[in-house]
């Protein structure tokens, strides 16, 4: 019972009333979408997040109170499902579900967002090409891992921006934590499958652990985990959720060799996003044959104070001694030491194209 000037703090009547201003939250995105169509999911998500805070009045009062990361988890649902109620996307990712590009996307997206699980990290790629060109059957964003902590660079991810012209709009690490999956138990394993980043990232302790078992390269840590379901003697290095999907006994959790294992996952789009004052650019360029070219623009990157974060170079397929590379530095295309520097590039070297310049990633 309670009294007509006491609110109603029923829980009853309490989700009543997140429900209530969960659907005006749906109608004031619709105005706010209408009044900016170029503002994306990504974006908002982002600015939903810079909103949460920990009411330090009721922590002090020794009340129980949600955990930031609890309340950024919850907020971009909310997110996500307002804006998919107003305009809907999809993603492509490399699956099966349950895949660490899975768990990325949905970490970034919120759950959402209509999902499209591919079986290649080239067919995300050319997912989010064909909604560019148009085809109602892409992709709007797409999520490939780009590098880990233990190899670098993802080979595969690298030379598709360097084909193709789909943007770099924004990023997530995530922690890795793998784990040995198994029907049966650890005597009968004699094979253990998984994707190569991942057989690498645990490779002292199948060294150590299982050092007779045939290791057998998949096209994802999902798809490991589903030949593992298949087959006694098969064992896979995947996710915990993968784990539950296929029915699989956890023979052991995180068997990563290093335990702060962080994979950086780009997002793909078409669009080129706005600066958020905390961004990065990432740039693609070749040099001319000739000894200091290289040397030139890294002086190009000193003048303008522009600081690397990030440097890799890869041969371009079927043609010998001819490299691209690949910078990443603080700051948005759209700052003028930013805008100064790419101009300089284009006039001085043979190939230079911004990937993106995208809000720093944040790690979840
Ligand atoms: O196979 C997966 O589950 C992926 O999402 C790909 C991938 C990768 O290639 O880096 C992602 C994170 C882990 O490092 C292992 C595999």
């Amino acid at each position: 019972m309670t009294h007509a000037s006491e609110p109603d703090n029923s829980l009853d009547s309490l989700d009543r009333r997140i429900l209530e201003l969960l659907n005006q939250r749906c109608q004031t995105v619709a105005e706010t979408i209408q009044a900016d169509p170029t503002s994306t999911l990504p974006d908002a998500v982002g600015q939903a997040e810079a909103r949460v805070a920990v009411d330090a009045d009721l922590e002090a009062a020794g009340l129980p109170v949600l955990s930031v990361s609890s309340q950024k988890s919850i907020l971009r649902h909310i997110v996500s499902a307002c804006y998919q109620a107003n305009r809907p996307s999809r993603v492509a990712f490399l699956g099966p579900v349950d895949s660490y590009s899975h768990l990325a996307t949905l970490a970034y997206f919120g759950d959402a967002i209509a999902l499209s699980p591919v079986s290649s990290i080239g067919a995300v790629f050319e997912s989010v090409a064909a909604s560019r060109l148009g085809d109602e059957g892409g992709c709007d964003f797409g999520v490939v891992p780009i590098e880990n902590s233990t190899d670098g660079r993802v080979v595969d991810t690298l030379g598709r921006l360097a084909g193709g012209d789909v943007n770099l709009t924004g990023e997530v690490l995530m922690s890795i934590h793998h784990n040995l999956l198994s029907s049966g138990q650890r005597e009968t394993i004699t094979e253990v499958h998984s994707k190569p980043q991942a057989l690498s990232q645990c490779r002292r302790w199948l060294a150590d652990h299982l050092p007779n078992a045939r290791l057998v390269e998949t096209a994802s840590t999902a798809a490991a985990a589903e030949a593992a379901s298949k087959t006694i003697g098969i064992a896979a290095i995947a996710s915990l959720p993968a784990a539950t999907r296929y029915g699989l006994n956890v023979i052991e959790a995180s068997i990563e060799d290093n335990k702060d294992n962080v994979t950086r996952f780009a997002i793909l789009g078409s669009k080129n996003p706005p600066p958020t004052g905390n961004d990065k650019t990432t740039l693609l360029f070749q040099v001319e044959h000739r000894p200091g070219a290289l040397a030139d623009v890294m002086g190009t990157f000193k003048e303008h104070r522009l600081n690397l974060t990030w440097i890799e170079s890869f041969p371009e397929p079927g043609k010998p001694n001819e490299y691209f590379f690949v910078v990443e530095f603080p700051g948005h295309r759209d700052d003028s030491a930013v805008a100064d520097a790419i101009k300089t590039l284009a006039q001085e070297i043979r190939h230079v194209r911004v990937l993106g310049s995208y809000a720093c990633g944040r790690k979840v």
